[in-house]
């Protein structure tokens, strides 16, 4: 297991550093091919990255966009990734972008994965990856002692699970870890002491008791206090 772990003077050249590094990587990319895909998490850590990376000029028109996850909930909810991506990366010169959706109006994932799934399977393998980690070590919606968790990290998983766990307010929808794994450049957003210490924990643990570890071989870790 090895990932190069860089160290930032704070959050904001985090977010600029990593922001033009994800656009390089998407040039290249389509430079390469007619589109490329980026998938990216919620949450609180990646608004920063979004801010800078949705003014940075590119063939956004080429660009197919998706969540690694998202918590079942409607669109307008202020709990919403897909609000998120709307409001903080689908904008700007990153507003011509492609958003392959994660979420469906079902009252459960499980009703709107058949249809969500397609769009995913036909856009892998993603161009980029930007992940974020919690302090138990759980990246995307895959969390230590989830239901669906052994599903998700097994090979040939399905591309798209549901997931309820103990450590996630409402059922969530998430890519498999083999998807996530699978991209061609991966980068993984943390701040704070917290999450360094988490990181640190997770060394030698088996992906089920730390699923971070199921996507860091070969990924840049960008912290940042
Ligand atoms: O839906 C989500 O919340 C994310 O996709 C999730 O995997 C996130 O990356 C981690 O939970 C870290 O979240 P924070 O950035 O809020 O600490």
């Amino acid at each position: 297991m090895s990932y190069k772990f860089v160290e930032y003077a704070d959050r904001e050249m985090l977010a600029l550093d990593l922001a033009n590094l994800i656009a390089g990587e998407l040039r290249t990319a389509l430079s390469q091919s007619d589109s490329a895909t980026l998938a990216v998490p919620g949450g609180t850590s990646p608004g920063p990255v979004f801010d800078d990376l949705c003014a940075v000029d590119l063939d956004w028109d080429r660009v197919n966009v998706m969540l690694t996850d998202e918590r079942w909930v409607p669109e307008d909810s202020d709990r919403s990734n897909t609000r998120l991506l709307r409001e903080r990366l689908l904008t700007d010169k990153a507003a011509a972008a492609n958003l392959l959706p994660l979420y469906a109006p079902y009252d459960t994932p499980e009703e709107g994965l058949g249809e969500l799934a397609k769009g995913i399977e036909a856009q892998l393998p993603l161009s980029v990856v930007l992940l974020g980690m919690g302090a138990d070590m759980h990246t995307a919606s895959i969390f230590p002692e989830a239901d669906k968790l052994d599903e998700a990290l097994a090979p040939n998983a399905p591309v798209l699970l549901p997931m309820r766990a103990p450590g996630a307010p409402e059922p969530r929808i998430t890519l498999s870890a083999e998807a996530l794994d699978g991209a061609m450049s991966k980068h993984i957003l943390i701040f704070g002491a917290e999450k360094r210490a988490a990181l640190e924990n997770a060394k030698g643990k088996a992906p089920k008791d730390a699923p971070i570890n199921a996507v860091l071989n070969g990924a840049t870790v960008h912290w940042a206090e």
